[in-house]
Formats: structure tokens, C-alpha cells, sequence
């Protein structure tokens, strides 16, 4: 019986750690915010003061004492701004440092075939999009929960100056709610034409050496600009739109301004009001209504926000890394296909169905067949990249897509198709981007051979190469892959066609390396599209992949020399077959 890993029980618990070393900080800025927001009524009490008892006291020093005061706390409001501003922008950075890792990493090492292709970047946006709101405009949404003390305060000094203040609240909101939703379709337009403009240049930049190769630089500038072009009108109506409204919201702003004093002096001389209350009035209105003005303008950005941290949440809440209760010793248990069915999302067809087979350690399963029957795919299937869709694909009764991915990292290595040098070392490209250890490095590379090769480059195993160094032959790259796929003895190893781009020497050192890893025990997976009579002599089990059917022979196959003895015959799609 299969042994499952289970989730971690304990869900979301890397938002709940964040929330919990945040707390105290996030109180400390609110209590910064009050005593901000409430010193902001010191301009207004010291107009009702100065107004109204300096002028028939008479008293200079009054009017020393209280501009000393109100100074005293402008000064103290701009020093905690800035302290909580600052608090913020850390909070800010801090929270992406704690998510972002762990977004990239869940997105590196998960199946392929549960997310697509640019989840991991949306993921990442978002975490910016949270970092960018709690650094730069928190603090105002903050500001924004003590407007209603700024109006309490225009009623207290008289309630018709309050109603007014409240009613210009009105045509604000009403205004704010038109310009979002007269901008909305313009701006979502312009913002996909920007996406798709940025994915052409990526890989224009990813593919920089057929776009000069082929001189395909100025039909993808042309490209380019044609996408982030087309959208030019729908951006002239957005910002158009923006401008007046903007322009709408400052007047409205004005008006309040001439409302309050209008109604102010009006009370005035109705003998209900004095002269700093106009005044103080006119401030607070003021103070709330930037509030409230703020509030609506970035209502988006604080709906983009909340969005941003439950999509954080639910991704790191339902993916935590798999646990696994117990962990048997693997390393004496074969490598099995259990009744595996795959297709990709989208498609239509199966690529196997109920493909059943078993290799033992220090057994060759040998994967042939013509270009795009799935030989890449199986290969993806058994590092555990890729979940079948039905069946199991394990080492001993672990399923192996359900393997913590430390422990994968480790038992599993796997040389991809396509070679890969990443930004780094020599020495980390060998030792899977680790600080490893350098002896276990050389042995890597000693044994595909390279080792003289890289002792030859201008700082041996610490040069610094990646996907653009000059100074490595494609061949001498795929070498390098290779090392790193043998790096670290692995329990099994699967390469997807790792002779293509070869030479005869460098095939006949993978070879050596090969015999050497399967005579120690590993268990090992080699995909090929074209017959190769050493691959034939040294593989155990022989798949044949092919549209119609899949042949599972025992030995090398047929094929020129294998010499295999036909195991199982032929399995077409659809029937079962059983696994002891
Ligand atoms: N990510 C994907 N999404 C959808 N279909 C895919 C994906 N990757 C591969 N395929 C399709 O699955 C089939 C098998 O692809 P795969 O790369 O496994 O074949 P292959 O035998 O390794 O081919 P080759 O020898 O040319 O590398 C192909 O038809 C391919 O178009």
C-alpha cells in the first residue's frame, strides 16, 4: 500500500507567524497615528484661542505662550509621521522579504501541471503590490479611520458648519465613484497591452541570440511597439478622464472652502459664532475632507491590496509543503509506474494510459521513441514535476510528486532536455545552486570528465558563468548539466536525451559515469530518440513509446543489438497492468 504525504495541518501558518511578529510594531504605529491625528487640532484650537481671547485680552505673552505651544506640536506631529512612515516602509520590505522567497520557492517546486506558467510571477506581484500599500499608503488609510474626529469637531463648534462640511461629502463621493468607473475599462486595456509588450521583450531578451542570428531585431521592435501602441487611445481616454476629474475633485474642494466661510460669517453675524471658530471650522473641514478625498482616490489601490494578500494567503495556505509522517529507507526499492495516465491541461488526449513498469536500484529503464510521443514527459513524471492524472508514479510506496521537495532534491536528479546554466559559479552550477562541497564538486565533474576543462577557466571552479558566458562550447554547457545531475549521489537519475549536442569522447565518459552510478546502486532513466547501441547494452527495461501502443521489454530492446528478451509484449493504452 502507498504511502501519501500529507499536508501540514497547521494551514497558513506563515501568514499567521507574520501577523503575530507584526503585532506589536503595527500597534505601536497606530498609537503614532492617534497622537498624530490628534495633535492635528492643535492649529485649529490655537486659531479659536488667538482669534478670539488675543485680540480683547490684549495679551502678548498669550500669544507668545500659545505659538510656542502650537509650534511645539506641529513639531512633534511631523517627528511621529516620520517615525511611523519609516515603520511602515520596513514593515513593507520586511513582509516581502518573508513571502516572496517562499512564493518562488513553492513556485519552483511544484508540480507543473497544477499551476501555469506565470502563477509564480503573479504570485511575486503580488507580494509587491502588498509591499508597495503598507510603505506607501497605509499610513494615509490609517490617517483615513480619524476623519470622522475632524467633522465631530466642525459640529461641536456649530452644527450647521457640520452639516455643511458632511454635504460636501455628497458630490465627492459621487464624483470619485464616476471616475473609477469611466476609467475602469481604459485602464484594464492599457494595463494588458503593457503585459503583453513586456512578454515580447523577455523573450526577445531570453532568445537574444536567434533574434540577432536571424536579424529578427527590428520585426520584434515593430511587434513591440504595434502592442504598446494599440492601446494609445483607450490610454489618451483614461488619462483625459483622470485630468478632469482631478480638476472637478480640486474645486470641489474650493467650494467647500468658500461654503464654510460664507456660512461661517453668515453665523457670525447672526451673533452664533466667533471669529476662530470660522476659522477652526474651516481647518477640521479641511483635515476631513483631504481624508475622505484620499480615501475614495485610493479605494483601488486598497481594493488591489486586500486582493493581492488573500490570493497570498490561499497560495501558501493550500500548498505548505507536504510532510510526510513516516520516512522508510528508499534505498533499496524499485522505482514504479503504476497504472500512470497523463495529459497535459487542454489537451485532448492521453499521452499514456495505465503504463505500468518497475526498475530496481542499480537498473537502467531506457525510454525510446520518435520526437513528441512523451519521452520528456515520463521523464518530468518520475522527478516528480509532473502528477499523472490518474496511477502513481513512487520509490518503494512513496508517491514521488508527493516527496517533500528537499528530500526529492536529494534522492532525485534530473538532467532536462534543454541544458541550463544558471547565474553563479561553476562550482554552484554543479552543486545545484548550494555552497557545496567542493570535493563532491570535483568528483562530479572528474567523472564526466570536465574537471580539466574547469580547472582551465580563469577562476577554475569559482568562475562565474550563466546562460550568456562566452567562454563555454554548448557542449562543454551540457557537461556541466550533466555533473550537476551526478552531483551529490543521488538514488536515481533521469536524463532526458543526454547525449544530443555530444561528442564522441564526452558520450563515451557520460557512459563510464553511467556504468559507474548503476554498479553503485542507483537506479537510473535515460530518454533517446535515436537508437544507441551503448544505451541498448547497458539498459534493464526498454520502453518503447509510440502514438499507437507502448512496447515494455526486458534488456535493450531490439532495435540493433540490444539483445533484450521480450518481457511483457506490447501495451496498448487502456489495459491495465498489474504491478506486483
Ligand atoms: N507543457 C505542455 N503543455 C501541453 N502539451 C505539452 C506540454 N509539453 C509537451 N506537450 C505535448 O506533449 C507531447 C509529448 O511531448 P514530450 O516533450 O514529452 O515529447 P518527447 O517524446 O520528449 O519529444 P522530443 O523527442 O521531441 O523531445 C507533445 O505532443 C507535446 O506537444
Amino acid at each position: 500500500m502507498a504511502i501519501r504525504a500529507r499536508r501540514k495541518p497547521g494551514t497558513g501558518t506563515v501568514i499567521r507567524a507574520a501577523w503575530a511578529v507584526s503585532r506589536p510594531g503595527l500597534f505601536a504605529a497606530f498609537l503614532f497615528t492617534t497622537v498624530f491625528n490628534v495633535l492635528k487640532f492643535a492649529l485649529p484650537l490655537y486659531l479659536l484661542q488667538v482669534l478670539d481671547r488675543v485680540p480683547s485680552s490684549r495679551s502678548i505673552e498669550t500669544l507668545v505662550m500659545l505659538t510656542i505651544a502650537v509650534l511645539i506640536a506641529v513639531f512633534c506631529g511631523m517627528l511621529l509621521d516620520i517615525i511611523r512612515r519609516r515603520m511602515f516602509v520596513r514593515w513593507g520590505n520586511w513582509i516581502e522579504a518573508q513571502l516572496a522567497p517562499r512564493i518562488l520557492h513553492q513556485g519552483l517546486a511544484e508540480a507543473r501541471s497544477e499551476r501555469n506558467e506565470d502563477d509564480t510571477s503573479r504570485g511575486l506581484d503580488d507580494v509587491a503590490r502588498l509591499r508597495t500599500f503598507v510603505a506607501e499608503t497605509l499610513a494615509s488609510w490609517m490617517d483615513v479611520v480619524f476623519a470622522p474626529l475632524f467633522f465631530l469637531g466642525v459640529f461641536l463648534i456649530h452644527p450647521t458648519l457640520g452639516w455643511v462640511a458632511l454635504g460636501a461629502l455628497v458630490p465627492l463621493f459621487l464624483v470619485s465613484v464616476a471616475a473609477d468607473q469611466m476609467t475602469r475599462d481604459q485602464r484594464r486595456a492599457v494595463g494588458d497591452a503593457g503585459r503583453e509588450a513586456g512578454s515580447i521583450l523577455t523573450s526577445a531578451e531570453v532568445n537574444r541570440e536567434s533574434v540577432g542570428g536571424l536579424a529578427m531585431a527590428n520585426t520584434l521592435a515593430e511587434r513591440w511597439r504595434g502592442v504598446a501602441e494599440s492601446r494609445a487611445g483607450e490610454r489618451n481616454t483614461a488619462q483625459g478622464r483622470d485630468v478632469t476629474f482631478r480638476a472637478i475633485l480640486r474645486t470641489l474642494s474650493q467650494l467647500l472652502r468658500i461654503a464654510m466661510i460664507a456660512v461661517g460669517v453668515w453665523l457670525y453675524v447672526q451673533g452664533s459664532l466667533t471669529l476662530g471658530g470660522i476659522f477652526a471650522a474651516r481647518i477640521l473641514a479641511g483635515f476631513g475632507f483631504t481624508l475622505a478625498e484620499k480615501a475614495l482616490a485610493r479605494w483601488r489601490n486598497l481594493r488591489e491590496a486586500l486582493a493581492s494578500y488573500r490570493s497570498i494567503r490561499k497560495r501558501l495556505t493550500i500548498t505548505q509543503t507536504s510532510s510526510i509522517s513516516v520516512l522508510p529507507n528508499l534505498e533499496a526499492d524499485d522505482i514504479i509506474l503504476d497504472g500512470v495516465t497523463f495529459r497535459y491541461p487542454n489537451e485532448r488526449r492521453d499521452l499514456y494510459r495505465r503504463l505500468s513498469l518497475r526498475f530496481g536500484p542499480g537498473q537502467m529503464l531506457l525510454i525510446s521513441g520518435s520526437a513528441g510521443v512523451g519521452k520528456s514527459t515520463l521523464a518530468r513524471l518520475l522527478v516528480g514535476t509532473l502528477k499523472p492524472r490518474d496511477g502513481q508514479v513512487r520509490i518503494g510506496d512513496m508517491e514521488i510528486c508527493r516527496l517533500p521537495p528537499e528530500l526529492r532534491s536529494r534522492m532525485i536528479s534530473y538532467l532536462p532536455q534543454h541544458t541550463e546554466i544558471f547565474d553563479g559559479t561553476v562550482r554552484e552550477n554543479i552543486a545545484r545552486m548550494q555552497n557545496g562541497d567542493l570535493l563532491d564538486v570535483m568528483a562530479a565533474a572528474r567523472l564526466v570528465g570536465i574537471h580539466d576543462l574547469i580547472i582551465q577557466l580563469p577562476e577554475g571552479y569559482d568562475t562565474v558563468i550563466g546562460p550568456s558566458y562566452p567562454g563555454l562550447s554548448g557542449s562543454q554547457r551540457k557537461r556541466i548539466a550533466i555533473a550537476r545531475a551526478f552531483y551529490g549521489r543521488p538514488r536515481m537519475i533521469v536524463m532526458d536525451e543526454p547525449t544530443a549536442n555530444l561528442d564522441r569522447v564526452s558520450r563515451r565518459m557520460l557512459d563510464a559515469a553511467l556504468a559507474q552510478r548503476k554498479a553503485a546502486g542507483t537506479s537510473l532513466v535515460i530518454t533517446q530518440s535515436l537508437h544507441s547501441e551503448r544505451s541498448a547494452a547497458m539498459a534493464d527495461v526498454t520502453l518503447f513509446l509510440s502514438e499507437s501502443k507502448h512496447e515494455i521489454r526486458k534488456g535493450g530492446g531490439g532495435g540493433g543489438g540490444g539483445g533484450g528478451e521480450d518481457q511483457r509484449g506490447a501495451v496498448r493504452p487502456n489495459r491495465l497492468r498489474r504491478i506486483k
